[in-house]
Order: structure tokens, then C-alpha cells, then sequence
């Protein structure tokens, strides 16, 4: 099992710590036992011993005395040491042993999987490692402190998921949180080893040249570190000379709009709204009751938001019940297991995916027979060809890295997706289960919008062109969850059985480049501006 991706599963393992603590009480117990029974025995023989010494010799002129002596020399004392010998809390031990190495204890793999979630939180919300190491969390303190040696090791992830920005702000941080004595000590070295490395791929050659003086100062009778500080002289020593020591910032400068960034620097920038449409781009938008597509919904008309006309995207409000949340928890509470995205040949488990999911069939339950009526008419497209019922949970740091709901050519034909007969996928609803209280937004990059999830929506998006061909503008994905857990249900609709249903549209954007796009759509919006000016 894996448990970082969700919280879910960390409540589960917070069950199996307490069984653990009640070992571990049992084990003292016993133990405490052995202890308070030989020191009542240490006192009852030393009480004995004073009382022979008082009498001098004459106490042995009494055969009960005597007796005594033998007695304990040989049974009471045989008694103690085999008492000694044993080992007391064998059984705690074992069944301590036993639930710590059972499969559904985390690994050191998720260790890593966490740390990495606080690196990536870090990274996309532009955290401030003073804060993070103090427990507060994008303005909220949860009050739990990190210590030195945390710090050294987000440092040292950092440094190998090449942020060396955040791992030298972790080191200076590890190195403010030393307290002295033997621990630090031995952390300092370690510490400045690594400073030396950050400082070298952010290019600080003045810096790297006083760590290492203070680190030669610390151990100078360390091989490695002259041998490094040497050859790094030979290599760099003339930059050092003419170089100030850098101030280095723990978040590269944020990219305006119009910048050419890569899709995760604009999944980044949409996740932590730095990146936002303009209100001019917002202006057209509607909200309102639908009824049109089924009679009920004259009665209950949906909640609709338009989020954008081109891409379609639209958000309903309420349209699932708590009713029908609690048995799809129900249903998905034994299935979930770590998300895998699509791979060359296979489906895979990548750091681009964090999060538990399950599909689930339709005919698993009448509850998802009902939402798939919903759907329809949420959609006015036909549900014959959609896929199964997928359910996501994702825990802190979760999230789901920008990607399209379509299938590349590639998947499309490896043979690796259920029903290829059935076409794309042709449009995305997705269900918020729940409410997240800090991040785990949806991202759309292209189109700069985040959504935060509410409970009982859903958002839903034509993801093709009519041509059949992907919509890159759809580009989307799931923030990090800063705090919370979030819940969200998919159901993807496929081509299959759609034709006359589908609404048209004419361009394709298929192999254009991201730039491309842009430049399409800064025309489109320029037009659009134009006409709005002319008709003012
Ligand atoms: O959880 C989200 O907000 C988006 C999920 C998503 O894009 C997906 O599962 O394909
Ligand atoms: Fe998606």
C-alpha cells in the first residue's frame, strides 16, 4: 500500500500506531515488573546480610541462620539470576515487531513521497522555508517546528530534484536550528557539504569559497574536503577573487504574462494565482438555471456557471447528494490504490500523478446508474460509451500534474485503454466529493483559471474538437493539497454513439505549439476587443 497520496489511508496507519504504543506500554510494564521484583529482593537480602553483620560470627552459632545463608545462596540467588537472564516483553515485542513490518505500515518510499509533497507545496505556492519549518502553512500554524535534521533532508531532496534555490534557503535553515552538543557536530559538516553544492549550481562562487573555508575550519583535517576545496580553486579560483557573494532568493523571479514558460512553470503560476484572466476575459461569462435538457428540470433546474465559451467550460452546482457520497465511499473504500498515468506501452506510477483512485462499473451500484442520468442531462451527451466510474482521493501534497483528459495517438492505438472502439474522450465531467480547505484547485494552463473545489459541483468540458482531434487549450490539473483531502469523481465520456449530439466548431489546434496557441489566442482576444471597442 502507499499511503503520502492519501489521507485516507494516514488515518489508517495513525490506528496501527496506537496498537504500536500499547505494546510498547506492555513491554515497559513488563519489564518495570522484573525491575520492582529484583530490587525488593536486592533489599530483602541486604536487610538480611546487616542483620548477620550485627551479630558478628555468633549468628551462624543458629542452624535457622544457617539455614539462611544456604538457602539463598543457592535457591533464592539461582531464582535472581534466572530472572536476570530472561528477557522480559518478548511477547509486546514481537506483536510490535509484527505490525511495524506488516505491508501497511509506510515504506521508505513514502517517506520520500512526503517529503516530496512539502517540496512540491514549497515549489508551486512559493512557501517560505522559514515558515514551512515553523509549521505554518501558506498563513496558518499548525504549530509543529522542524528540526535540524528535517531540514538537511528536504535540503538534500531539493538538491537532487534540482531546486537548488530551495535547498541552499533549507540548508541556511538547518543550520539556524543546530543547538550545539554532539548532534550538531556531526550535522554541520553535512550541512555545509551540501551548501557547497547548492552554491555551485546557482553559480555563487564567492559563496562556495567562504563554506568551504568554514568548512576546512571545522574538520581541517579532512582529506576530501581540501582535495575538493583545491581543485575547486584551481578551477573557479579566478572568479572568486572578482565575484561579491551572492544574495540568492528562495524563489526565482515570477514570469509575467507573455513570458515563455514551460507548461509547469503555467500550471505553477495558475495553481498559486499569480497567472489570472483578465476581467475583460471574464466579462462574457454567464451564470444562470438550465432547464432545457429534461423536463425535471423545469422543477429542479441545474446551477450553472460558464467558466469559458471556447473551450466549453461549465460549472453545476449541487448536483450530487451527500446521500450518494457516503456510498460511494462506501464503495471505494477497500479499492483504491495509487493512480497511474499513461505510460508508452503501459498504464504507470509516476510522481506526476499522487493521488489513490478506483474505477468502479456502473452497474457496481444503482447510485452511479443515477448520477450517469444526471450526467446525461448535465451534458446533453449519451453515456453508452463512457468509460467506468473513477474515484480519486488525494492526501497533503497530492496532486495531479498539468495533462489533457485526451488520448494522444500513441495510447489511442497501443492497445492499452479499455474499449479503443469507442473513440477519445470526447468530453470530462468531474465531481467534487469534497471541499479542500487550502489548495487542490483545478488548473487550466492555457486559459489561466482555477477552480476551487466545492463540494457537490462539477465542471464539466468538451475536451475534442469536432474533427475528433485533441483540444490543447483543455490542458488542465490538480493543484497540491496544502491542508485537507480531496475527493473528486470522473466520468469521461467517450466519441462512441455521439454524432448528433456533439455541438461544431471549426479550427484545430492539434499540432500547434504552445506559442502557437498563445499567438491564436492573443489574435482571437484582439478581435474580440476590437469589435467590442467598435460596437461602445
Ligand atoms: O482533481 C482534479 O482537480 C483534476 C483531476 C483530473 O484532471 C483527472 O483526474 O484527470
Ligand atoms: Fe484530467
Amino acid at each position: 500500500a502507499e499511503f503520502f497520496s492519501s489521507i485516507h489511508e494516514m488515518t489508517k496507519v495513525f490506528g496501527y500506531e496506537q496498537k504500536m504504543l500499547q505494546q510498547m506500554q506492555r513491554f515497559l510494564n513488563d519489564n518495570q515488573r522484573k525491575l520492582d521484583f529484583l530490587k525488593e529482593t536486592l533489599r530483602d537480602f541486604e536487610s538480611e546480610r546487616n542483620e548477620a553483620r550485627e551479630w558478628g560470627p555468633a549468628y551462624f552459632d543458629s542452624p535457622v541462620n544457617k539455614y539462611l545463608l544456604n538457602k539463598r545462596l543457592t535457591v533464592d540467588w539461582q531464582r535472581v539470576e534466572n530472572l536476570m537472564e530472561a528477557s522480559t516483553g518478548e511477547k509486546p515485542l514481537s506483536r510490535l515487531q509484527k505490525l511495524r513490518n506488516g505491508n501497511w505500515m509506510p515504506g521508505k518510499g513514502d517517506l520520500e513521497g512526503a517529503l516530496d509533497g512539502i517540496l512540491r507545496l514549497q515549489f508551486v505556492y512559493r512557501l517560505k522555508t522559514k515558515d514551512l519549518a515553523n509549521g505554518i502553512l501558506d498563513g496558518v500554524d499548525y504549530g509543529t517546528q522542524l528540526d535540524s535534521e528535517h531540514c538537511l533532508d528536504i535540503a538534500r531532496l531539493a538538491l537532487r530534484d534540482q531546486h537548488p534555490r530551495l535547498a541552499h534557503s533549507w540548508l541556511l535553515e538547518a543550520s539556524d536550528r543546530l543547538t550545539g552538543g554532539e548532534k550538531s557536530k556531526e550535522l554541520m559538516p553535512q550541512i555545509l557539504a551540501l551548501l557547497v553544492q547548492a552554491k555551485a549550481e546557482l553559480g555563487d562562487f564567492q559563496g562556495m569559497n567562504e563554506t568551504y573555508q568554514e568548512l576546512l575550519e571545522i574538520q581541517p583535517a579532512s582529506e576530501e574536503h581540501v582535495r575538493n576545496y583545491e581543485s575547486f580553486l584551481e578551477a573557479q579560483g579566478d572568479k572568486v577573487s572578482l565575484n561579491e557573494s551572492k544574495i540568492i532568493e528562495e524563489h526565482g523571479p515570477i514570469p509575467k504574462e507573455g513570458d515563455m514558460v514551460t507548461p509547469f512553470q503555467a500550471f505553477c503560476l495558475t495553481c498559486s494565482g499569480h497567472w489570472q484572466p483578465e476581467p475583460r476575459e471574464l466579462r462574457n461569462l454567464r451564470c444562470g438555471y438550465m432547464m432545457e435538457t429534461h423536463p425535471f428540470l423545469w422543477i429542479a433546474p441545474f446551477k450553472v456557471e460558464e467558466l469559458n465559451h471556447d473551450p466549453l467550460i461549465v460549472h453545476y452546482h449541487d448536483v450530487i447528494y451527500q446521500s450518494e457520497i457516503d456510498i460511494i465511499k462506501e464503495l471505494t473504500r477497500n479499492t483504491l490504490k495509487r493512480g497511474e498515468v499513461s505510460g508508452l506501452n503501459s498504464s504507470i506510477v509516476s510522481n506526476v500523478r499522487t493521488s489513490q483512485t478506483s474505477f468502479i462499473p456502473v452497474t457496481e451500484h444503482k447510485v452511479l446508474e443515477t448520477i450517469d442520468r444526471r450526467v446525461e442531462d448535465m451534458t446533453g451527451l449519451s453515456m453508452k460509451s463512457a468509460e467506468d466510474h473513477q474515484f480519486a482521493n488525494y492526501g497533503i501534497g497530492g496532486h495531479y500534474g498539468e495533462h489533457y483528459d485526451w488520448f494522444s495517438h500513441i495510447t489511442l492505438n497501443n492497445g492499452i485503454i479499455s474499449n479503443p472502439e469507442h473513440g477519445n474522450r470526447i468530453a470530462t465531467v468531474l465531481f467534487y466529493l469534497s471541499d479542500v480547505t487550502q489548495g487542490g484547485g483545478t488548473a487550466f494552463t492555457y486559459l489561466k483559471k482555477l477552480l476551487k473545489p466545492i463540494k457537490y459541483s462539477a465542471v464539466f468540458w468538451h475536451n475534442l474538437h469536432a474533427s475528433g482531434v485533441g483540444d490543447v487549450r483543455t490542458q488542465h490539473g490538480a493543484c497540491p493539497i496544502i491542508t485537507g483531502s480531496k475527493w473528486v469523481q470522473n466520468r469521461w465520456l467517450r466519441e462512441a454513439f455521439q454524432s448528433d449530439l456533439r455541438p461544431c466548431e471549426l479550427w484545430d489546434d492539434s499540432l500547434a505549439t504552445r506559442t502557437q496557441i498563445m499567438e491564436i489566442l492573443n489574435r482571437e482576444k484582439e478581435a474580440a476587443n476590437d469589435s467590442q471597442a467598435s460596437s461602445e
